[in-house]
């Protein structure tokens, strides 16, 4: 059995962001030695705002430096709605992310849904399986795409991506993308990348902040009982990464590592 997914905590936000900056820089980094792009995979709720809170601080040296424009990034899930909808994912990291970097900087390659195919889930979700056809098949010969980073959130329910619990979802073993018309969580219809795309990536990184989560970071850490989550830390193990605050975790038992790259 290989090694278990890291677990590290924080004292709140503010001391998580800067950790959450340092990893996501050594797999940009790494990303670019292997093939001189970073192909980055982003949740919607509450990761956008931690995220940007990461990566909008001014860079501290050499070492430091967000290469947005090496960047190209895609959804790891998106609801079916239009661009600017209050419940997009793709709206949600342009107000709290995008708009704010910096102008004189090369812009990262961003890949929303294409808002064509809003009528069929399942054709945006195969559309956007082309883009990543698109984007992933020069330098793989392509089974699955293997994201350098995928960024995720928890739901109190332990889903994530648009991967929810007892989800007939969960069993997909071909597509890369996938509708979901019966979401237990509003919007009904989104699309999501599925498990095995997810526990292909190089690195998978959650974050999950708030008292709201401890219940499930309970349940996914001590019990697993089949969660998104936690089929995902039992694929992945030490390539998956929580960045989460004390609050989350508070009476977990499971082993806190100090953050060190
Ligand atoms: O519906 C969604 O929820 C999850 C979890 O969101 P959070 O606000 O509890 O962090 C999110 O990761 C996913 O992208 C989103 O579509």
């Amino acid at each position: 059995m290989g090694k278990q997914a890291n677990l590290y905590s924080f004292s709140g936000v503010d001391t998580l962001a800067p950790a959450l900056r340092a990893y996501v820089i050594s797999c940009q980094d790494a990303g670019l030695a292997r093939h001189g792009v970073f192909k980055v995979g982003v949740s919607g709720g509450s990761l956008p705002k931690t995220l940007a809170q990461a990566l909008l601080t001014p860079s501290s040296g050499e070492d430091d430096q967000v290469k947005w424009g090496k960047w190209e990034i895609f959804f790891a899930d998106e609801r079916v709605v239009p661009l600017d909808h209050a419940d997009s994912n793709y709206a949600l990291l342009k107000a709290e992310l995008l708009d704010k970097l910096p102008a004189d900087v090369e812009q990262p390659l961003v890949h929303p849904i294409n808002p064509d195919f809003l009528d069929d889930a399942q054709e945006l979700a195969d559309q956007y399986e082309q883009v990543l056809v698109r984007s992933f098949a020069s330098r793989d010969s392509v089974k699955l795409p293997i994201f350098d980073l995928l960024l995720l959130g928890c739901g109190p329910d332990g889903h994530t991506c648009s991967l929810f619990p007892s989800h007939d979802l969960l069993r997909e073993e071909s597509a890369w993308v996938a509708p979901i018309e019966d979401s237990p969580k509003p919007p009904l219809r989104r699309i999501t990348l599925t498990l095995p795309v997810v526990n292909h990536s190089v690195r998978v990184a959650f974050v999950a902040t708030g008292a709201g989560k401890q219940g499930i970071m309970k349940e996914i850490f001590e019990e697993g009982n089949g969660l998104p989550c936690a089929l995902v830390n039992e694929v992945t193990g030490e390539r998956c990464s929580w960045f989460v605050d004390n609050a989350a975790v508070e009476g977990v038992s499971y082993p806190k590592r100090p953050f060190c790259l």
